[in-house]
């Protein structure tokens, strides 16, 4: 699958960010050859299971310029990496507790000249700084994830939703949302794309 069905669903963007798409597959091989972090399979659909499906959060929410992000436990770099081509003027910092999987982020950020992305092996509770917005994908439950995160967000609001957590997450999330005790909306990840993705299928949003 290649770099036209991000073109599809996000046709604003420039032929450098379309070339930094592109680019990914070929990385990705290159990376995984040193250091596994994606499955075969994973690596066969990289662009649906992994970019456009990362990018789901974009359908959600545009950043504004000079936003703060932060990727809780990023893995080989989803969400983090295909938002930060898309958010160019938005700061990236994407953690995981695993330090080969950092290093394997570090690389591609390097490989597709991001110069908005930091990387950094450390886990979630430990990072000493406020975000926007913390975004992760198929990482915990709810009700621990907001426990490592909540002092984090910062207090000013620029956007049309307000500064909180945007996740990507499978399963049944009705327990998950009643153990988390806080207001949540979810988005079913097929209003946003026609293609199919595997189990991870909902965008929950907690506004902090
Ligand atoms: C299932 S993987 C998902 C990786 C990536 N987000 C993706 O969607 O491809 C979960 C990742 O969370 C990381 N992780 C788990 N607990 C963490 C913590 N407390 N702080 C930082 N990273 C953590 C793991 O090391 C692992 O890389």
């Amino acid at each position: 699958m290649k770099a036209e069905l991000i073109k599809k669903y996000f046709p604003e963007i420039s032929d450098t960010q379309l070339q930094q798409f592109e680019q990914l597959f070929p990385l990705y091989v290159e990376w995984n050859e040193k250091i596994n972090v994606i499955s075969r399979k994973d690596i066969d659909n990289l662009m649906l299971h992994h970019v456009l499906h990362s990018m789901a959060i974009a359908k959600f929410i545009q950043f504004r310029p000079g936003t703060e992000i932060l990727d809780v436990g990023t893995g080989g770099g989803f969400p983090g990496i295909p938002l930060a081509i898309l958010f160019p003027e938005c700061s990236f910092l994407l953690v995981d507790s695993i330090g080969k999987k950092i290093k394997v982020v570090e690389g591609v950020a390097e490989g597709l000249g991001l110069k908005n992305v930091r990387a950094e092996h450390i886990r979630a509770e430990d990072v000493d700084q406020d975000f926007e917005f913390i975004i992760s994908r198929a990482v915990t439950r709810l009700s621990p994830f907001y426990y490592w995160v909540r002092k984090k967000i910062s207090p000013n609001h620029f956007h049309t939703h307000r500064n909180g957590l945007i996740l990507l997450k499978g399963g049944d999330l009705k327990e998950e949302i009643e153990e988390l005790e806080r207001k949540t909306k979810v988005i079913d990840l097929p209003s946003y794309f026609e293609e199919p993705f595997f189990e991870t299928k909902k965008l929950v949003y907690v506004p902090m």
